[in-house]
């Protein structure tokens, strides 16, 4: 199991237009197609499964939100801001 990230390694790690919030690292990907947005879960989804690391995705009509944290450790770790890198570079 990961171990938790500080405070000062969450912020210097945390990829661009990601968010902090508490124990979670979260960023919304807007879609002006809905579909498109279920595609990108999909997607997502599809990264979490290999990673065995899985995010709280919630589709909207205006895009996807993405919430990661690590339920076993407790908070933020290694294994979410790699996540948050993946998903990144699958959706650049
Ligand atoms: C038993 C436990 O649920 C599994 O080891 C994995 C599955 N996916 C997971 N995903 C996340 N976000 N955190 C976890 O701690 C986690 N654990």
């Amino acid at each position: 199991m990961a171990d938790l990230l500080s405070d000062e390694e969450i912020d210097d790690q945390l990829p661009d237009a990601w968010e902090r919030e508490d124990d979670e690292i979260v960023r919304v990907y807007e879609f002006d197609d809905y579909l498109r947005g279920v595609n990108f879960a999909q997607m997502v989804g599809e990264i979490a499964e290999a990673q065995f690391h899985h995010p709280e995705i919630i589709i909207r009509y205006s895009g996807v939100e993405i919430r990661l944290t690590s339920h076993e450790a407790g908070g933020i770790t290694d294994d979410d801001i790699e996540m948050a890198e993946l998903i990144e570079s699958e959706h650049n």
